[in-house]
């Protein structure tokens, strides 16, 4: 079994009176903005729900009282009996009614302010400035709050309910101070032991949970390669399922054992507490008790005292877990606002109406945030409009960033991007995005969509246009796959979606995914195409026609990056990359005339080397 490494310790979070009472304000104003009527429903409702209960003891010890008096002879009393009665009664019959109105009105906070909260964590995720997504402590920080918008709506709820176990406890305690102000000093005294240790546990736990992010990421990570059913056969071909289990485990175990060792040392001291907690209350009874007895109290007064003091501090423990609950949704919506504050890609003012004639990078030298070593490495390279363009070279020579850098996702350290002559910097992405087709190795799979719909993602801004769907399609030898399936491009492309006639979709190869998001890419229509290597899991023949039909068209530039020499040979002009440098260029004959670095790649692909 191996080792996990241990993620470094997080720095402890604490929040202090102030940024918690900020955080309240713009949970309040948040589901303010939702739903006033509702926020102003739930203000009135902690109230209701704080004065109620006690109001509602309060007749039933009148009761008590007026039935020990009905049962020693006083006809008055009897009738009182009933009065009461039948107050208590309706009394919960309006807190049933309220429970109910209050549930709903949660809801319709829940899913208002849900929405509003979800919607913008979305929105600033997809804008955020491109290197922030190989950033770990904006996915870190992006992890936290998300987890918490998700329950955003439910902190509303908490605030409401502290607020109410607040009154309570404080109306509790006041109403004792009616009885006898000794009995509600030793009740406030045997709360503040308990609050506190238990105030002190939720703030180490959640200490503990801010330190094991990585561990629990990775335990997630793993999780998700076991449960894709498209992952199974290679797990099961490697019999890596066990190895797995096991790695689970250990993570799972030793964040759980932490946790709960915490709970154990609390244990002793909580007895403590809960001892002292039994302690006043015992107290307050027998002395209510020798007071009746006494005749000093009327009997009712035992149901009261008895009542207030089991309320008084099982409300204070309740109010414990809302602060400690609410403690971790605070230090969390910190998290959630800090990420809300990360600034968004900036859009520069300078328009790109008309695809440009060229696009060149100068110089161009760019490093990875975080990164030590420079992937590109003073690159510069022309693309005039309608040439034919390949770029080779190994693994990890730095294509792709390459093609990320032109295409305007990362700002290159220095040197430039020129489209059109222009700065790249200065011009709105969108604009020049409108004339670039760029399909990429990992490409997406809409396994959610139909055939169509695959193709037509590629150009969402104009209404779908069949034909031109089809002729993509066609041009990325994806017609006649897509053709032989039951629904033809209205087919759904994944086995587990069903359409709402209940045909089946139908799940698809690694080529056939390839091709349908070529046909994607060639839908756009863009003047500027760029493929990553496009074809690697397409069948040769069927790659020399997509290239031979792709190449034909002189309208367009296209920057294709391959492996394979059927497909660089086409090209007008070939660039070699080693370790983030040019170190050949020239067309297919030349380089392979020059016998250099282009020629020792591909020597075994030549017919005649
Ligand atoms: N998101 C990233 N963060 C940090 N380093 C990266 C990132 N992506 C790539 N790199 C590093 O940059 C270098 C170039 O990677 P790039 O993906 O551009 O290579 P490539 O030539 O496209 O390789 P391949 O042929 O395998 O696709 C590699 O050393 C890689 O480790």
């Amino acid at each position: 079994m191996s080792t996990l490494p241990q993620p470094p310790a997080a720095a402890r979070r604490k929040l202090r009176l102030g940024p918690y009472a900020r955080a309240v304000g713009q949970v309040l104003v948040v589901s303010a903005k939702a739903s006033p009527g509702a926020v102003a429903m739930k203000v009135a409702g902690s109230l209701i729900s704080a004065v109620l209960p006690l109001v509602t003891t309060y007749y039933a010890a009148l009761t008590t009282t007026a039935l020990a008096a009905a049962y020693a002879g006083d006809p008055d009393a009897g009738r009182s009996a009933v009065v009461y009665v039948v107050i208590t009664a309706v009394l919960g019959l309006l807190w049933g009614a309220f429970t109910s109105v209050d549930r709903y009105i949660q809801q319709v906070l829940g899913f208002r302010v849900g929405a509003i909260v979800g919607d913008r964590m979305y929105e600033r995720f997809l804008a955020l400035e491109f290197w922030r997504y190989d950033d770990k402590e904006t996915i870190d920080l992006y992890d936290r709050a998300r987890r918490f918008s998700d329950s955003y709506a439910r902190v509303l709820d908490r605030i409401a309910a502290i607020f109410t176990q607040l009154v309570s406890v404080v109306l509790a305690i006041g109403a004792l101070l009616l009885v006898s102000w000794w009995i509600a000093l030793i009740v406030l005294v045997a709360i503040i032991p308990s609050v506190y240790l238990q105030f002190r546990l939720a703030r180490e736990q959640m200490a503990h949970w801010n330190t094991q992010v990585d561990s629990r990421r990775q335990r997630r990570m793993i999780e998700t390669n076991l449960m894709k059913p498209q992952h199974i056969a290679e797990l099961r071909l490697y019999g890596i399922v066990r190895h797995l289990m096991e790695l689970r485990s250990t993570l799972r175990d030793a964040d759980e054992k932490r946790r709960l060792d915490f709970q154990k040392r609390y244990i002793p001291k909580q007895l403590l507490a809960d001892a002292l907690q039994y302690g006043a209350e015992l107290l307050a009874l027998v002395w209510i008790v020798g007071q009746i007895i006494a005749r000093a109290q009327p009997v009712g007064q035992f149901l009261y005292v008895q009542q207030i003091v089991s309320r008084a501090l099982s409300t204070a423990n309740s109010l414990v877990s809302s602060l400690s609950a609410i403690d971790e949704d605070l230090a969390n919506l910190k998290d959630y606002e800090q990420f809300m504050d990360f600034p968004l890609s900036t859009a520069a003012p300078g328009r790109l109406a008309d695809p440009p004639a060229a696009v060149e990078l100068r110089d161009i030298r760019f490093t990875y945030t975080g990164g030590e070593a420079e992937v590109l490495k003073g690159i510069s390279m022309t693309f005039e409009r309608g040439t034919h363009v390949a770029i080779v070279g190994e693994n990890g020579a730095g294509k792709s960033t390459l093609i990320r850098v032109l295409a305007g996702l990362y700002q290159p350290g220095s040197g430039a991007v020129l489209v059109g002559g222009r700065d790249l910097r200065g011009i709105r992405i969108d604009d020049w995005h409108r004339h670039l087709a760029v399909m990429s190795q990992d490409f997406l799979r809409y396994e959610f969509a139909t055939a169509e719909n695959n193709i037509y993602f590629g150009d969402v801004h104009r209404p779908r246009d069949d034909a031109r769907v089809r002729r993509a399609a066609h041009d990325a030898e994806a017609a006649e796959f897509i053709g032989k399936m039951p629904n033809g491009f209205g087919n759904y492309v994944s086995n587990w979606m069903e359409d709402p006639r209940g045909r089946k979709g139908s799940g698809l190869s690694g080529g056939q995914w390839q091709r349908l998001a070529m046909a994607r890419s060639f839908y756009r229509d863009a003047p500027f195409i760029v493929l990553d290597e496009p074809t690697s899991a397409i069948d040769a023949l069927a790659e020399h026609r997509i290239f031979t039909r792709l190449f034909a068209d002189r309208s367009r530039t296209i920057i294709a990056i391959s492996h394979r020499l059927a497909t660089i040979e086409k090209a007008d002009v070939v660039y070699m990359l080693e370790d983030g440098e040019v170190v050949e260029s020239g067309t297919h004959r030349e380089l392979v005339a020059l016998r250099g670095r282009y020629f020792r790649m591909f020597e075994s692909q030549l017919p005649d080397a």
